[in-house]
Parts: C-alpha cells; sequence; structure tokens
C-alpha cells in the first residue's frame, strides 16, 4: 500500500539490506521526512535513526507506539517520529498527505479504546517534544498548554496560583489527548469533562494547514460566533487534525477539601445514593461507586482494608460551611439507603493514598490474574437510569461466569464494567461488552462516557446516533480530511 519506491540516497548507514527486506517503504519514508538522518543502529530489520530533526525508530519503540492501555493489538507503525514545534507537525503532515501516508497522532499512550493503534502502514507522530505552558492569565482562570503538558505537570505547576485544572482520567494523560478522546474522570460531576473545559484549540489538518479553532487569541468563556470547531475536535480521536495546543479554562483551588467512603449492603443501596445526591443538587466533588470487586482488587493492590462490600468515595469542596452543609446532607442520604457512618481521610496522606488507589484501579484490576487480559466498558446513561443500567450489566456479569466487577463516575451516569479474559474468550467478551452499550443506549445513554469509540465500538456509534447522523459525521471528517488519512480505522470503520 505504501507508494514510496524512491531510491535511497543521502543516506549514512550501517546496514540496509535488513531495513529494505522488511521494511523498504518505511525507510524511504524516513527519507522523505529528514534528509539529515544518520541511521546509527539497525535492530531486528528496522532502523533506529537519531540525531535528526524527526526520529525514527527501532522495534522496541515502534511497539510501544503500536497500542495504548487497551488489549486492542493490530500492526506496528511503520514509523515513529517527533516533532519538535508546530510547525514540524505541520510539515511532517505535508510530507504524509504528498505520499498519502496515515497519520496517527500519539499523546501518552493511556488511551482504553486502541485509539494509537496502527491499522494499516503509517507514521505514528509523538507530540510529547512539544511541552511547554504558555499563556497564563491567573485574572481570567485560563492557560494554554502544548500536547506534551500532562495535567499532573499542569497543575504542578499551577500549585502557588491558587488555581488548578481539575477534569482528572486516573492516568497522567496528555491535555491534548484528553481533549482529543473527550476524557473526564472523577471531578467531571462538579466541574465538567474536556467538553466544558476547553476554549480554544490549536490544529494542524491533514494538509499542514494550521489553524485555531475558536480564532487565534481567543480565550472568552462564552462565543457565539459561527459553528463550535473546538468541540468538534473534542473526542475526534485523531481523525480530524493534529491538537497542538489546547486553551484550557482553569479553577480555583477549593478553600476546603473533605474526603471520605461509605460502604453499603448492595450495589443498588450505593447507587440510589448517588442518583438521590444528585437530584438533590448537592454540589459534590467526587462520587464514586466501586463494588465488592473493584473493593477486593483496590485492597489487594493498594494494602488498603476496606470491607469488602460496594461503597462509594467522596468527595467535598468549599467552604467550611459549605462542605459542613454538603455532609451532612450526604450523610443523611447514604444512612436512609442502609450506607455505613463515613470513614474520613484525616490527613493529606490519606487523603493522596485514597484517591491514588482509586485512579489506580485499573492496574488493580490487571493484577487479580497476572498475563491474562483486562476489558471495560464506558456506558453512561441520564442519572435516572443508572440503577436499571447498573443491575443490568450485574445480572450480565453474573451469567458470564467471567471474573470482573463494576465501578463508576456515578454522579454522570458514567460506569465500567470490566471483566478479565483468556484469549480464548474473545466472542464472550465481544457479546457482553455489546449488551451494555446497547443497554446503554436504549436507556437514552451513551456506548462511551469518557474513553471513545476506537476501535472496538465503531458498530454501536451507527446503533447510537443513527444512519443519518453517522453520514453527517463522516461527510464532515471527509472536509477536513478528504484523502482519509487521519488516523483510518478508528471511530468509522
Ligand atoms: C489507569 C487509567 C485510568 C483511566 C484512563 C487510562 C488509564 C491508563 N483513561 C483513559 C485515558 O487516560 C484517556 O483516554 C486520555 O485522554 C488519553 O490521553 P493520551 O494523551 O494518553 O492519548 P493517547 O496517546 O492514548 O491517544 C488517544 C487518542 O487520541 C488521539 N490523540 C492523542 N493526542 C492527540 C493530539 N494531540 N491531537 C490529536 N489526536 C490526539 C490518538 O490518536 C488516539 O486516537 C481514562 N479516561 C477518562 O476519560 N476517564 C477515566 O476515568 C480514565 N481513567
Ligand atoms: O478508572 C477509571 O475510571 C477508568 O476509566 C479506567 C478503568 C476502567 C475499568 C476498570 C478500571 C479502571
Ligand atoms: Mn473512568
Amino acid at each position: 500500500m505504501l507508494l514510496f519506491t524512491t531510491k535511497i540516497v543521502g543516506w549514512k548507514f550501517q546496514s540496509l539490506k535488513p531495513l529494505l527486506s522488511y521494511y523498504k517503504n518505511t525507510y524511504c519514508l524516513a527519507r522523505a521526512l529528514s534528509v539529515n538522518v544518520n541511521v546509527v543502529e539497525v535492530e531486528n530489520g528496522l532502523a533506529s535513526i537519531v540525531g535528526s530533526k524527526y526520529v525514527a525508530t527501532s522495534h522496541a519503540i515502534c511497539e510501544q507506539h503500536s497500542h495504548d492501555e487497551s488489549y486492542h493489538r493490530h500492526l506496528l507503525p511503520s514509523i515513529v517520529v517527533w516533532p519538535q514545534s508546530v510547525g514540524e507537525v505541520s510539515e511532517v503532515a505535508k510530507l504524509c498527505t504528498a505520499h498519502k501516508m496515515p497519520m496517527i497522532p500519539f499523546g501518552t499512550g493511556t488511551g482504553m479504546e486502541g485509539g494509537v493503534a496502527p491499522m494499516g502502514p503509517s507514521v505514528s507522530i509523538n507530540l510529547t517534544k512539544l511541552n511547554e505552558i504558555t499563556d497564563l492569565h491567573l485574572d481570567d482562570f485560563d492557560v494554554k498548554a502544548q500536547p506534551g503538558v500532562t495535567r499532573k505537570q499542569l497543575n504542578y505547576d499551577l500549585r502557588s496560583t491558587g488555581l488548578w485544572f481539575p477534569v482528572d482520567p486516573g492516568s497522567d494523560a496528555s491535555l491534548c489527548g484528553m481533549a482529543a478522546t473527550g476524557a473526564s474522570g472523577t471531578n467531571a460531576v462538579r466541574y465538567g469533562t474536556m467538553k466544558q473545559n476547553v476554549l480554544n484549540l490549536q490544529v494542524v489538518l491533514a494538509d499542514g494547514t494550521i489553524l485555531h479553532t475558536a480564532g487565534e487569541k481567543r480565550r472568552c468563556k462564552k462565543s457565539s460566533a459561527g459553528y463550535n470547531l473546538t468541540e468538534l475536535f473534542i473526542g475526534s480521536e485523531g481523525t480530524l487534525g493534529f491538537i497542538t495546543s489546547a486553551t484550557l479554562r482553569l479553577h480555583g483551588q477549593p478553600e476546603m477539601t473533605k474526603s471520605a467512603v461509605c460502604s453499603f449492603p448492595t450495589i443498588m443501596d450505593a447507587v440510589n445514593t448517588a442518583m438521590q445526591i444528585l437530584q438533590c443538587s448537592i454540589p459534590i466533588a467526587r462520587i464514586e461507586l466501586l463494588d465488592e470487586t473493584s473493593i477486593k482488587a483496590v485492597n489487594n493492590y493498594s494494602h488498603l482494608t476496606h470491607p469488602e462490600m460496594p461503597h462509594l468515595f467522596l468527595e467535598f469542596h468549599g467552604s467550611a460551611a459549605s462542605t459542613g452543609e454538603q455532609v451532612d446532607q450526604t450523610a443523611e442520604i447514604a444512612g436512609l439507603n442502609s450506607g455505613s457512618e463515613f470513614k474520613w481521610a484525616e490527613t493529606q496522606e490519606e487523603h493522596n493514598h485514597l484517591w491514588q488507589a482509586r485512579h489506580d484501579l485499573w492496574y488493580a484490576v490487571k493484577a487479580f490474574k497476572p498475563g491474562s487480559t483486562a476489558i471495560s466498558t464506558d456506558a453512561c446513561v441520564p442519572v435516572s437510569a443508572l440503577a436499571e443500567a447498573i443491575s443490568h450489566s450485574a445480572a450480565l456479569l453474573d451469567e458470564s461466569g467471567l471474573i470482573g466487577g463494576i465501578l463508576g463516575h456515578v454522579g454522570d451516569g458514567n460506569y465500567h464494567c470490566f471483566v478479565i479474559v483468556e484469549d480464548d474468550q474473545a466472542k464472550l467478551v465481544e457479546s457482553l461488552t455489546k449488551a451494555i452499550g446497547k443497554k446503554a443506549i436504549e436507556l437514552g445513554g451513551t456506548c462511551t462516557g469518557e474513553h471513545g469509540i476506537g476501535i472496538g465500538k465503531r458498530p454501536l456509534l451507527k446503533e447510537e446516533v443513527g444512519e443519518k447522523t453517522l453520514k453527517l459525521m463522516k461527510a464532515i471528517k471527509c472536509s477536513f480530511d478528504p484523502l482519509g488519512l487521519m488516523n483510518p480505522g478508528k471511530v468509522f470503520s
């Protein structure tokens, strides 16, 4: 499929032969991308090329760029490049377009839906070398971050300003990758998802065009000026272009933070508590459901001793008076649903340990059976439908006989059902994830609240949005990327 047949000239190399026999096309692309490359090492038939503007890679590096945190495994990228500036991203895009070479933006590779996995010969474009935080406006609560900046890095840099960026997938993902997947996490119930927290994006299109989705320098909290191209890019999963900076909305650090856990006899008691907290409009900052299996995983992995029962992990933000009021109301609702007394994180260490354990749940789940595969669903329903959705998933899980459990950002109606599988159980998992996605759709929800469509949920997208809407989405994609070079095989088949 690759179109490079040009003669290789102007290269210094140690051994060309293995490369040519295996990866002739890759090699030609590398040459197209940079004229000053020195091949310093040849490993497993692939080139490790350093000392150039763009860096091509060894087999190990290609392997690293062939997958994210999910089970999806396809091909290795033909080559990996690290542009050092937005101009270089544009240059790479122009070259790829000239050679009709598919391009895959790579953030930190923490995605859960195979978004960075090549489906055919492709260039993986690692954006982490662009890692500046610029344009911090303390008075306006906004900041601009390049794609190499992660959420932890941003919050570390902001720590003495009184401001913070609250969207937190448990991973230390890149902020632009988070925009690309429409990420959220535990604080979204209070502070919103990436959709509510991005004011503008700089993007590079497949043909190399550089533009700002809301217009250059725009950083206002509202705008009615034309189409909302910023939101169009949020959740686009690298299929529309490269996000090369994100202008983000910041928030004031809460005056007071209180965290507690509460156990319940049944998962439904916990879910009903969450629903009632929201229906009473308590401005809770975090309300996370962990079923019995999730608690077992957390206890084992993070050395905690929670009773092996369904739990809500809770966090309250505000002044002493307002958190006190929120806590009293929440405790009353939990009590009415047979919830236990709250167990408080008394010190900063306990607080950090509690939330780190929650954020590490993915690794805790994987540690259940080392060497096996963990699979996660990501349904989201209107909060009033949460009890029905979760009891449906719990029943399916029970019937399947698989090791698995349920956890969720229940304040948003978003929950993950996870299972641990062996390789020969793929069919079983496929039917389980499909059934959970379909049920969420039937209840007015979505098959993905935060992880994206990626590879595995492409058939569900049609079911969710309908044929006409899907056709329009494809037409939009085509107007940004007429040759279909941006992350092909993702979102759409
Ligand atoms: C332990 C753990 C826990 C969680 C999660 C992961 C892990 C490992 N996640 C998922 C993940 O962290 C989330 O999807 C991030 O937004 C992915 O960001 P990366 O930078 O890693 O993108 P990654 O590199 O994985 O890419 C993801 C997709 O975005 C595209 N992309 C990346 N950077 C881009 C850019 N600059 N321009 C254009 N396209 C780009 C890629 O092409 C790909 O399609 C999550 N998520 C969540 O929402 N809530 C949660 O609770 C969690 N929890
Ligand atoms: O931790 C989360 O909220 C995630 O989105 C990742 C995840 C999914 C399923 C099981 C554990 C962690
Ligand atoms: Mn999640």
